[in-house]
């Protein structure tokens, strides 16, 4: 009988020790002998998802954190057989929303058991530090300045909201560049880029009308304002999930998209920071496959 292993990230916004004690139980009762393994650093779920997944004892491999910490399990288990659940446990948990997963435990437990799950393809992203996985959005400008200055410690005091402080002060200091960016190929000027695979944003606003999760392709959305004010009616737009109606906004499909600007422009994806341009965006070339219920 294959069994279940839970890579968990202790510093994950809404990590908790019950909840997962608590879904343990659950999987045992159902069953499913499930063992947690904690993360010790950055980077470290992949390796535990790696040999969990090389293994070959394993019929899920959780990742129990949030938007990060699923990238990095999925890093280690991309293109093989076992399926990805999912425990959210993070501070956004964009992801979850999207494929909705159930938040609470006796419902994801049950979701593992009845052994359901959906192929999706996630992207990479490509810099000088190498080639990153992600699941749900990276981006380059405006929007991944906000990630790069939001403090990790006000993030642990107040969660979310600390996006909220860092968007106001990104707002007022943050100096628009305008680069160009090759999407498939195609050359355009912008000042902010996401590329996304998922439909939501930074929680439950609506970023895109579809949701390019099982798709060989991404949602772009281009912000081609090049001042302040704009800037701030688009930022508002997207609080209000009227992004797609916005001036001055443009939301493309695309395989590839490429920002070979030198300029140091910031990186961030699934709310990590991730450095600066030059950067190469593709899709995973193996799929992933994620426990969800049939409805999700
Ligand atoms: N033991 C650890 N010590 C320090 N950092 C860690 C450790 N384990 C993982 N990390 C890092 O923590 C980062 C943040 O984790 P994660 O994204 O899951 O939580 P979050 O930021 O609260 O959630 P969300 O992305 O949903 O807002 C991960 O990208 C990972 O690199």
């Amino acid at each position: 009988m294959k069994k279940i292993i839970i890579v968990a990230n202790p510093t994950a916004g809404h990590h908790s020790q019950s909840r997962i004690a608590r879904f343990t139980r659950h999987l045992a009762q159902a069953g499913l002998p499930a063992s947690v393994a904690h993360t010790h650093y950055p980077g470290h779920a992949t390796i535990l998802a790696r040999d969990a997944a090389e293994s070959g004892l394993y019929s899920h491999i959780v990742a129990a954190g949030g938007d990060g910490t699923i990238a990095e399990v999925s890093a280690g288990m991309v293109g093989t057989s076992a399926i990805l659940g999912i425990l959210p446990l993070g501070s956004a948990n964009v992801l979850a929303h999207e494929l909705r997963i159930p938040f609470n435990e006796i419902r994801n437990a049950a979701l593992i058991r009845a052994g359901h799950f959906t192929t999706i393809w996630p992207g990479y992203l490509h810099t000088q530090a190498g080639p990153q996985l992600f699941v749900q959005m990276a981006s380059i400008g405006f929007d991944a300045h906000i990630v790069h200055t939001t403090s990790t410690r006000l993030k642990a005091r107040i969660g979310r909201a600390a996006y909220a402080v860092s968007t106001l002060s990104s707002l007022l200091r943050y100096g628009l560049t305008e680069f160009t960016v090759l999407i498939d190929t195609v050359p355009h000027r912008a000042t902010t880029v996401i590329v996304s695979k998922g439909s939501l944003y930074a929680g439950k606003y609506a970023l895109t009308r579809h949701s390019a999760h099982k798709d060989k392709k991404f949602s772009v959305i281009l912000f081609e304002t090049s001042g302040k004010l704009a800037l701030m009616k688009t930022v508002l737009s997207l609080f209000l999930g009227r992004i797609g109606r916005q001036k001055g906004v443009r939301t493309l499909t695309a395989a590839t998209v490429q920002v070979p600007s030198p300029a140091a422009i910031p990186i961030q994806s699934d709310g990590d920071r991730k450095g600066f341009s030059p950067a190469c965006l593709d899709i995973s070339p193996s799929p992933l496959r994620v426990a969800v219920t049939p409805a999700g």
